[in-house]
């Protein structure tokens, strides 16, 4: 028999062995993280590696077995005389049977990388869509060609469905194309079956995916059904895969090859860099009044006879800018998600035949607009994203011919946003990446948005096309933001020991000594003007000085600021933080836009003068009539 304190005894050696166990089982457990992260990082440089040696292949030949019928069918079908930047690549690497993932920008003809290489070989090309609309316009406008394409859709009948999945099973159809919404495959068991005995068949040609950074959460548009599709690359192992995108984050892209399970594949992709835009800030008055006025000055003088965009973030501002617009004799009409799907297509249609001048819209109005003489996109309230941005604007200028992508920026914007993105995840770092695109008086906006894109543009690509570049010298003006920091971080202090909650508004009025006398700081009022004062605030947010801090009410919710992590360094004594102040180039609103593009490919001015002549001659500028090439970029090809 034991004693209790042997026992006793006895259980503290268990507890010791216990806590070296778990010691043990900590550094074990430290080292299994290491080694899967490790393994994480290995996978990655293997598929970089085998992506990389796929890409420096040149893949732009002509000597292929189909180089001859690419090109015929290029002129007579498509009525292209050209290929842009990448689609001939694109075109011979899926042909090749390659999985391809081909990143473009907006608008640089991502659709005839699929639509074309499915008239080359016998078979069917399965397409993947998002956009019933977009899937209609399509097959709507390779039909005018004698193209045979179909699609199915959640409005199309049941006969229409059935007709388009025997497509699937007839050997003797024409139907070189079939459009389907990603859904289909998630939900439609008929399908996936018609489709095996499709690939049973030798007859699945290839399966394109349209918007595929939709596979990933990291992307800004995920759709749960685009993961299913994750499934083609082993269920039809022989049939290449072409992913299309104008998503170019390494991110998203190394995301969007493993959930569609072809990791290390090809990947394609063209500059981002659009020439023939126009990058311009402007200062956001605060009054909604003074605001529609420079609407007004811009649609009225600047982009007199041309067309365009107008984006906002909420139903409520396309209809109130909508009416003040129209109160001012201008001819718009706003585009939301509340307008049923038949109003929607008459307002998109209006516009695009001229009679509205502009469309104020919110983002719902995205994919799908092939509108290429777009002379001016404007922000009326910042987007979400630098990605966002990059799409929204880019409906701009998809003719080649310049076009003006104005975005009316000021610090209470950002909590416009702020408060109906901030619970998904990452959403405001991409928030504060657009707040820092705004708040930039020294780069050239196009190295912004480059860099956005892992990409890396000289200089001299700009060709003063952005408000940073055509200033006239370089006299910039830095701001000492270490005392003001102080000033910030104790007024914030002050607050919450009152347990006072700042709002951006409340604490610049403390801050400029305005407002609550108790919540007003105690020197004085900063040497510069308010306007500052807020990019200072907004500069501190996006680096971090500063931290949002959102609470609900009933009817809404609403943004408090909190120090944020860096501002414990400001007492450190090194501390320093400079803030450049933005000056921009004059910017008229009452005379009208440039239209040349100096500096940029000839082609370009030249096709615009032939243009206007057009215009002028009274002639109808139809697009398929333009087949001369108007590149995207001066890239390689
Ligand atoms: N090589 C070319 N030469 C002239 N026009 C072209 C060429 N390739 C495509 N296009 C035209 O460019 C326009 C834009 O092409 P497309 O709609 O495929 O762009 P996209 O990259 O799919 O854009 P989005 O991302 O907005 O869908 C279309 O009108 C198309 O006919």
């Amino acid at each position: 028999m034991h004693t209790p304190e042997q026992l006793e005894k006895e259980l503290k050696n268990v507890d010791k062995d216990l806590k070296n166990v778990e010691a043990e089982i900590s550094k074990l457990r430290t080292r299994q993280r290491q080694l899967q992260e490790k393994k994480k990082s290995l996978g990655n440089s293997i598929n970089k590696l085998k992506s990389d040696s796929l890409a420096s292949i040149d893949w732009t030949g002509t000597n292929y077995e189909w180089s001859e019928k690419v090109e015929n069918v290029l002129n007579n079908i498509f009525k292209i005389i050209a290929f842009r930047p990448k689609q001939l690549s694109v075109i011979n690497s899926t042909l090749s049977n390659q999985h391809t993932i081909v990143v473009m920008p907006t608008g640089a003809g991502k659709s005839l990388c699929y639509q074309l290489p499915a008239l080359i070989k016998p078979g069917l090309t399965i397409v993947v869509s998002p956009l019933i609309s977009l899937m209609e316009d399509q097959v709507r406008s390779l039909n005018k060609k004698n193209v045979s394409a179909k699609y199915i859709s959640s409005s199309s009948s049941k006969d229409e469905t059935s007709a388009a999945l025997n497509v699937l099973k007839d050997k003797a159809t024409d139907v070189k194309l079939l459009y389907v919404t990603p859904e289909r495959f998630a939900k439609s068991k008929r399908f996936m079956s018609n489709l095996q005995k499709c690939h049973a068949d030798g007859r699945l040609q290839r399966i394109a995916i349209d918007e595929v950074h939709c596979c990933s959460q990291w992307g800004h548009d995920f759709r749960p059904d685009y993961k299913y599709l994750g499934i083609l690359s082993n269920m039809f192992p022989n049939v290449p895969i072409l992913g299309l995108t104008a998503t170019a984050t390494a991110h998203v892209l190394t995301d969007v090859q493993k959930i569609l399970n072809i990791p290390g594949c090809l990947v394609i992709k063209s500059t981002f860099n659009r020439p023939n835009l126009f990058y311009k800030i402007l200062e956001k008055p605060t009054s909604q009044d003074e605001c529609i006025t420079i609407l007004e000055k811009l649609l009225k003088y600047r982009y007199r006879d041309e067309t365009g965009i107008i984006y906002t973030n909420s139903i409520k501002d396309t209809e109130d800018i909508t009416q003040g617009l129209r109160k001012r004799g201008l001819k718009v009409e706003c585009y939301h998600a509340n307008l049923d799907s038949e109003a929607r297509s008459k307002v998109h249609l209006k516009w695009h035949d001229k009679h509205y001048q502009a469309i104020v819209a919110t983002v719902a109005f995205g994919m799908g607009i092939d509108k290429a003489d777009v002379r001016f996109v404007i922000h009326y309230t910042i987007s979400k994203s630098m990605e966002n941005y990059y799409q929204e604007s880019g409906r701009a200028g998809r003719d080649g011919l310049r076009a003006e992508c104005v975005t009316l920026y000021r610090m209470q914007d950002i909590f416009k946003v702020s408060t109906m993105v901030f619970s998904s995840v990452g959403s405001l770092d991409h928030l504060y990446g657009m707040i820092k695109y705004c708040l930039n008086g020294t780069y050239c906006r196009r190295q912004l948005i480059a860099e956005h894109f892992d990409e890396d543009w000289g200089n001299t690509d700009c060709n003063k096309m952005c408000d940073v570049c055509c200033q006239p010298e370089n006299n910039l003006k830095e701001i000492n933001l270490e005392l003001h920091c102080k000033t910030i971080s104790s007024i914030i202090e002050n607050a919450e020991k009152q347990d006072t909650k700042l709002t951006a508004q409340k604490l610049i009025d403390a801050w400029f000594l305005k407002g609550p006398v108790p919540l007003r700081h105690k020197g004085k009022e900063p040497n510069f003007s308010r306007n500052i004062g807020e990019d200072v605030i907004a500069y501190l947010i996006t680096n971090n000085f500063i931290i949002e801090d959102f609470h609900f009410t009933a009817y809404s919710t609403i943004s408090y600021l909190k120090r944020g992590v860096n501002m414990d360094v400001v007492s450190d004594p090194n501390f320093s933080l400079k803030m450049p102040i933005r000056k921009y180039s004059s910017f008229e609103l009452e005379t009208p836009a440039p239209t040349e593009l100096v500096g940029i490919v000839n082609s370009e001015t030249v096709e615009r003068k032939h243009l206007k002549k057009r215009k002028s001659e009274g002639l109808k500028t139809s697009k398929s009539k333009l087949t001369k090439i108007i590149p995207i970029s001066d890239d390689d090809e």
